[in-house]
């Protein structure tokens, strides 16, 4: 892409020169870097997915872009202004059921939160609420407590209470990982209907290459150790399940994950014999 090209895109996300780590501090040697020189960007609108290996970094970075670790070096840019604490501009919803109130019912759930961060009435607040409820289909549920529902109706729940926060960025940390495959399959469709209707930008971890190509407009593969940005691939024309586009992508991101593990098996190898 060209240099102009780049200055015509509307970029909601940008992370330049991005390292991270939970060293306690700089002398701390036990906690190598979790993320280093990440650079990338995200376009608004579009529901960027991160894929990679178990512990490169994938929760660590969208906790970087919620604003709730500040970067070794570096910076993350959300509307071109430096990320440096979390902001109801952005909402996460997580793989844990338990991401709600166990002693709120799902109404009040999101009344509570909306209360707390928009300030709005009462009566406003649950009207959003119930909108909100209805557009992820649980409305139903309103008046049920978190334990009363299935592991699907609690992450729907908690995606209406995240939606209706309204943020400019929805964070979501795999998800869907924790549902049977059916239910994973119809939320995943779902997800892709709300999005359509409202237009929200989407960062979303997975493990499933299938689930990052069916809903990625961008996938971003991630390496570990090196912690690296492997590469970025533009998955919008690939949708449809079963298509020669679908299938020539999850070939293609599957060999870059495999060709890093391979390679991290090598050098283990390697430090073996030395
Ligand atoms: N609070 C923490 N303190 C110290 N190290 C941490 C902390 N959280 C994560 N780590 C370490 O950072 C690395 C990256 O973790 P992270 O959770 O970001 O990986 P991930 O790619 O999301 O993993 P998974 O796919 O298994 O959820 C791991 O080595 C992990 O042990």
């Amino acid at each position: 892409m060209s240099l102009s090209q780049q200055q015509d895109i509307d970029f909601i996300v940008q992370a330049k020169h991005l390292y991270l780590d939970y060293a306690q501090s700089p002398t701390d040697s036990e906690h190598a870097a979790v993320v280093e020189d990440a650079n990338f960007s995200i376009e608004r609108g579009e529901k960027f997915v991160i894929i990679g290996s178990s512990g490169c970094g994938k929760t660590t970075l969208l906790k970087a872009i919620g604003g709730f670790i500040a970067p070794v070096q570096g910076e993350i840019l959300l509307n071109d202004v430096p990320v440096t604490k979390p902001g109801p501009d952005r909402a996460f919803v997580f793989q844990d059921f338990e991401q709600l109130f166990a002693w709120r019912t799902v109404l009040d759930n999101i009344v509570y939160a909306l209360r707390v961060t928009k300030r709005i009435s009462k009566q406003e607040a649950i009207s959003k609420a119930r909108s909100y409820l209805e557009l992820v289909q649980v409305a139903h549920a309103a008046n049920k407590y978190p334990y009363q529902l299935s592991g699907g109706m609690k992450q729907r729940a908690a995606l209406a209470r995240a939606l209706a926060l309204e943020p400019e960025l929805l964070l979501m940390d795999e998800p869907f990982g924790a549902l049977d495959a059916i239910t994973r399959n119809q939320l995943q469709l779902e997800l892709n209907e709300i999005w359509k209707r409202t237009g929200v930008t989407i960062v979303l971890v997975t493990h499933s290459i299938q689930e990052a190509v069916f809903l990625g407009t961008h996938v971003m593969v991630m390496s570990s150790s090196p912690a690296l940005i492997r590469k970025i691939v533009d998955t919008r024309h690939a949708h449809e399940f079963g298509s020669q586009e679908f299938d020539d992508l999850s070939i293609h991101l599957r060999s870059q994950l495999i060709h890093q593990e391979t390679k991290s098996e090598e050098l283990a190898e390697l430090s073996a014999v030395e």
